[in-house]
């Protein structure tokens, strides 16, 4: 699903290597914590997962693809296999719950069939299927990060990308959208989850792979968040009762559908890695001053047995032995030692009813600067139809994108 192989990356004008010779397979279906301090490399890790960036050493592959082979003009293709959550939400505050959801869709040129049954479902597995003519800002912060979540996995993506999706939440908000994503994590989506959190860790025992100073010092099967527990997190508040995620009736058919969607959506992908290559090999062997591609694995087989509907897949199944990765004491100056304190671990709440709290002003569109190093790199301000990989970056758009979307190839 995601390979990373001796990755080392330092950003232009910087003495020291934001990852250094990170190595890592994340294999289909699991749920992957990334831990670390502030500046340790998590989200560096997503934004190269995502194309962002390029590594400045080693290879990476992502959904069976090496992407040092994708092409400046094919990553929005890409990207369309993958679902993102960040920290601050990133809806359009000028478009109902609705119209965001739906414009995911809109973009990629889905039908207006398909688009009208799509977003029900994905609403009513977020738990907002009352809620869909909502505008973002008449909506709590844990509701708009569930419809940025619904914008994410309306595409049926195989992997999920997440960002610190709960930073801005309270802890019970958290509990119920780390609830939401383990739903959707048994319904086949892989999640990887850069994440400070250390009560969400300790609380749901996944696998945690932890990033001190770039290089990863802990990769457990079972694990909590460990010694990089420095950040202090907050108890629930008083009187914050548990948020209810999903209590529709038609969800386990909604999930049912959407388990299905990504087998096939993963069948899709792999069809299309095997084209591509096929492709590559062709233009390889008509451009023979151009070195051969290196050839790629061959993918890994389709889920056969479907996942139980309730629980998603737990970690004594999981491909990864615990402490298998023993990294080599870091070139680079030492990092901090670190804290000896007790790892902090607050009992998240069960999930049930929904906060009653006031609508925090939605989050300006965060615009992420992206250092241009050659002609192949994306650009460095990227749209939110760019951002989430639905538009070729630089392509011409309109101002609200309701009009004029559609398939770009
Ligand atoms: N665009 C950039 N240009 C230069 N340096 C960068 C850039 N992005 C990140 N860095 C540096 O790379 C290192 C890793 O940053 P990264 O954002 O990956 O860390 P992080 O673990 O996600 O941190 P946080 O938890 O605070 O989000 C840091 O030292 C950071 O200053």
């Amino acid at each position: 699903m995601i390979r990373f192989d001796h990755i080392t990356k330092q950003y232009p004008g910087t003495n020291r290597p934001a990852l250094n010779d990170v190595t890592l397979e994340i294999l289909r279906g699991e749920f992957v914590f990334l831990v670390g301090a502030s500046g340790s490399g998590k989200s560096s890790c997503l934004r190269l997962v995502l194309k962002e960036e390029k590594p400045t050493r080693g290879s990476i592959h992502v959904l069976g693809q090496d992407l040092g082979s994708i092409s400046s003009r094919k990553v929005p293709y890409f990207r369309r296999n993958l679902g993102v959550v960040f920290q601050d939400f990133r809806l359009l505050t000028n478009k109902s719950v609705y119209d965001n959801v739906a414009f995911t869709l809109q973009v990629i040129g889905k039908s207006k069939g398909f688009i009208q049954e799509a977003v029900p479902d994905v609403l009513k597995m977020v738990g907002l299927a009352g809620k869909a003519s909502r505008m973002p800002n008449e909506l709590s912060g844990g509701e708009q990060q569930r419809v940025a979540i619904a914008r994410a996995v309306v595409n049926k993506p195989a992997l999920l990308l997440a960002d610190e999706p709960t930073g801005n939440l309270d802890p019970a908000t958290s509990a119920g959208i780390m609830a939401l994503l383990e739903r959707i994590n048994a319904a086949g989506t892989t999640v990887l989850m850069a994440t400070h959190e250390a009560g969400i860790v300790d609380q749901m025992q996944r696998r945690v792979v932890e990033l001190v100073g770039g290089q990863i010092v802990r990769d457990e099967r079972h694990g909590g968040y460990g010694f990089t527990a420095a950040i202090p997190t907050q108890a629930p508040a008083r009187g914050s009762g548990p948020v209810d995620i999903v209590e529709d009736p038609d969800f386990e058919t909604v999930m049912v559908k959407q388990r299905a969607a990504v087998v096939e959506a993963e069948a899709r992908q792999t069809r299309l890695a095997a084209a591509e290559e096929s492709l590559a090999a062709q233009e390889a062997a008509a451009a023979p001053s151009v070195p051969p591609a290196p050839q790629r694995p061959a993918p890994a087989p389709l889920p056969t047995v479907e996942r139980p509907a309730q629980r998603p897949e737990r970690p004594d199944t999981a491909p990864v032995e615990q402490q298998r990765f023993v990294p080599a004491p870091p070139p680079q100056p030492t990092p901090p030692p670190a804290p000896t304190m007790p790892v902090q671990r607050p009992i998240l709440p069960p999930p049930a009813a929904p906060l009653a709290a006031p609508p925090p002003p939605a989050a300006p569109p965060s615009t992420q600067s992206i250092p241009v190093v050659d002609d192949e790199d994306v650009p460095e301000q990227l749209s939110l139809a760019e951002k989430l990989g639905l538009r070729a970056p630089g392509e011409n758009h309109d101002q609200t994108g309701e009009q004029n979307v559609g398939p770009t190839r």
